[in-house]
């Protein structure tokens, strides 16, 4: 699966925050979004998931046998029932569910248009439940029948919730802050197997250079609303503009 933005704005009272001419994402693996605080990285995932209302422009979404439909003025839960999901930058709650149901009710669809449930097809319970085992096997939660107490159970619940639905294309917006090193490490290792199993792309914004050099093919870089620089990882760290506006050299 791929995403297009063309001519895509976003302004608030009249000052813009994004501008992309032209932007593609997906068909590199794990692709990293990265840019100075205040860039503008969060306002361009929330316009592609369509959360955020773009001002102007379209965006895209090409599946894999080369069909492309324009998200433009469709809802936000019905971009991910096509595939392509978020997880949050912000701590949410779900205090009102177990983590195990948390994990059902994302994976179920309800027949209602409810953003909990993207799954367009319900798989069978039993399979659902030896993959949340699985799952939880994988990321033990200190309680997995009971409630995410921690920030970091929660942030590592707001990521299972998405990889339970199988989405093509996963959109993580600052995934691991708050994850203990040893997590973060294991969340990235899962999103290169289904890379690698050919089950999903994933774009990534990440503050942490490191992790972005260390799990992505192709980095895209963003700064004051625009993508200035584009490319592998090694062309980014050499290019003279994102070391200027980024790295403070
Ligand atoms: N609801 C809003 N109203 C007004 N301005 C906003 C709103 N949301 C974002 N902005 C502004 O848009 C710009 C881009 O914000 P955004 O959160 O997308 O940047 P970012 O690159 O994700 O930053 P960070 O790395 O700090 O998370 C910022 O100047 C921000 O203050």
């Amino acid at each position: 699966m791929k995403l297009s933005a063309t001519n895509l704005t976003k302004s608030y009272t009249g000052h813009t925050v994004l501008d992309i001419q032209n932007a593609q994402f997906g068909g590199h693996g794990i692709e990293g979004l990265i840019g100075p605080n205040g860039a503008g990285k969060s306002t361009l995932l929330g316009c592609l998931t369509r959360r955020i209302a773009a001002t102007t422009g379209d965006v895209r979404l090409e599946d894999d046998a080369g069909t492309s439909t324009s998200l433009m003025g469709v809802q936000s839960y019905e971009v991910a029932r096509k595939g392509l999901v978020k997880t949050n930058q912000r701590i949410q709650n779900f205090d009102s569910l177990t983590i195990r149901d948390s994990l059902r009710m994302a994976a179920t669809p309800s027949g209602k248009q409810d953003w909990r449930s993207v799954w367009r097809l319900a798989p069978p319970d039993d399979v659902l439940e030896a993959e949340i085992d699985v799952l939880l096997s994988r990321f033990p939660f200190s309680d997995p029948d009971g409630y995410a107490m921690s920030g970091g159970e929660k942030k590592l619940l707001d990521i299972l919730r998405c990889v339970i639905v199988k989405p093509k294309m996963l959109l993580m917006d600052e995934p691991t802050a708050g994850l203990p090193d040893e997590i973060t490490k294991d969340v990235m290792k899962l999103m290169q197997e289904m890379v690698d199993a050919g089950e999903m792309t994933v774009v990534i914004i990440e503050h942490d250079l490191d992790l972005i050099w260390a799990n992505c093919s192709y980095v895209h870089f963003l700064s004051e609303g625009s993508i200035l620089f584009e490319g592998k990882p090694d062309a980014v760290k050499k290019n003279r503009v994102v070391a200027e506006k980024y790295m403070g050299v």
